[in-house]
C-alpha cells in the first residue's frame, strides 16, 4: 500500500519516544501465559528492555502484582485451575491501576475458552490483541462459533476491521488484530476516541515461529506500562510496528523459522534510530 512520507514523519519521531521510553523505564510485567509462549515472550520483553516475570500463583499475587508496571493475561493453554488466578491478577491490576493486555488465544475453538476470554474481557484489559479469526470469534460470540484452525488464524487481517471496531466499542479497550497488516482500533473511548490505524511491517515467516504473536501481546504490555495512560494507544501501534521492523530486519539474515526466532531477538534489541525510520510503514 502507498503511504504517505508525512505520516511516516508523523509516526517515527512518536514510535521512537515510546520505544526509547520503554529502554529507559524497563518496566516490570507479570506474565500469565502459555506454556509453549514463556520462552519467547520473556525474552521478547527481555530484548526490548522490559523485566518479565512468569508469576501465576495465586497466592503470590498480593505480595507481587501490587509492584508491577503491567499485567500481561495469555489464554493459550488454559485449564479451569488457571482461570481464577488470571481474574485474580486482572482485578488486582485494575485496583492498582495498572495497565492490562490479553491475548485471547484460539478464543473461538471451544465454549470454555470462549467464556473465559469473555469473563476477562468484563474486567475491561488496556488492549486486547489477537489475530483476525480470534478477534471475529469475541466480536460474534453467542452467533456462530464456526470452523477453527486453533492457534492460527483462517482469516486476513483486513477481514476483521469491523469485528475490531465492534469489539472496541463493546468492550471500551483498544483492540489490536495482527497479519499482513496489523490493525489497531478505539471507538468512543473515553481516554483514546475514535482511532483506526494500520501497520504495514512485518514478514509472513513470522507465523512459522510459535508464539509470536503471545510475543508481541506481551511486548504491547511493556509499551504500554512505559507510557503515560493517555498515549496507551499511540504505545500498542509503536509495540506492533516495532516487533514487525525486528522481524523484517530478522528476515534478512535467516535461513528460516528458526534463525528468524534468533535474528529477530537480535534485531530487537539492536535497533536503532535509523533502522526504525526506514523501515517504518504505518497509515491511518
Ligand atoms: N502475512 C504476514 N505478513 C507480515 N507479518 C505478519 C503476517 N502474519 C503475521 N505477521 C506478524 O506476525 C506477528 C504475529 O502475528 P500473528 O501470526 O497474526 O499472531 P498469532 O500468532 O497470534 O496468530 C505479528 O507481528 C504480525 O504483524
Ligand atoms: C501452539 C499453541 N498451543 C497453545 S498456545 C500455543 C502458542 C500460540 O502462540 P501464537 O498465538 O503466538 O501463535
Ligand atoms: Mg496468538
Amino acid at each position: 500500500m502507498e503511504t504517505n512520507k508525512e505520516e511516516q514523519l508523523e509516526w517515527g519521531p512518536t514510535v521512537w519516544s515510546h520505544l526509547t521510553a520503554l529502554r529507559d523505564r524497563s518496566p516490570l510485567i507479570q506474565c500469565i501465559t502459555n506454556f509453549v509462549s514463556m520462552d519467547l515472550v520473556a525474552n521478547t520483553l527481555l530484548s526490548a528492555g522490559a523485566s518479565p516475570a512468569m508469576i501465576h500463583s495465586i497466592q503470590e499475587f498480593s505480595d507481587f502484582t501490587p509492584h508491577i508496571d503491567a499485567l500481561y493475561v495469555n489464554v493459550g493453554t488454559l485449564s479451569p485451575d488457571w482461570l481464577p488466578s488470571m481474574k485474580a491478577a486482572a482485578l488486582l491490576a485494575n485496583e492498582h491501576r495498572k495497565p492490562w493486555v490479553l491475548d485471547p488465544v484460539a478464543a473461538g475453538s471451544s465454549q470454555f475458552r470462549l467464556n473465559a476470554c469473555l469473563e476477562l474481557l468484563l474486567l475491561k484489559p488496556t488492549v486486547i490483541r489477537g489475530n483476525a479469526s480470534e478477534i471475529i470469534a469475541l466480536s460474534q460470540a453467542g452467533i456462530d462459533m464456526g470452523p477453527t484452525k486453533g492457534v492460527d488464524s483462517c482469516h486476513e487481517s483486513m477481514d476483521a476491521v469491523e469485528a475490531a471496531k465492534f469489539l472496541a466499542e463493546a468492550s471500551g479497550s483498544i483492540v489490536a488484530v495482527s497479519g499482513a497488516v496489523d490493525i489497531i482500533c478505539s471507538i468512543k473511548s473515553i481516554t483514546h476516541g475514535d482511532r483506526l490505524v494500520f501497520v504495514h511491517n512485518g514478514v509472513p515467516m513470522l507465523q512459522k515461529i510459535t508464539a509470536t504473536g503471545c510475543a508481541v501481546t506481551a511486548l504491547i504490555a511493556a509499551f504500554v506500562a512505559a507510557a503515560d495512560p493517555l498515549h496507551a494507544f499511540d504505545a500498542t501501534v509503536s509495540a506492533l510496528s516495532v516487533f514487525a521492523i525486528a522481524g523484517e530486519m530478522g528476515m534478512e539474515l535467516a535461513k528460516g523459522p528458526a534463525s528468524l526466532r534468533m535474528h529477530l531477538i537480535d534485531s530487537l534489541y539492536g535497533l536503532d534510530q535509523p533502522a526504525l525510520l526506514s523501515h517504518i510503514n504505518i497509515t491511518g
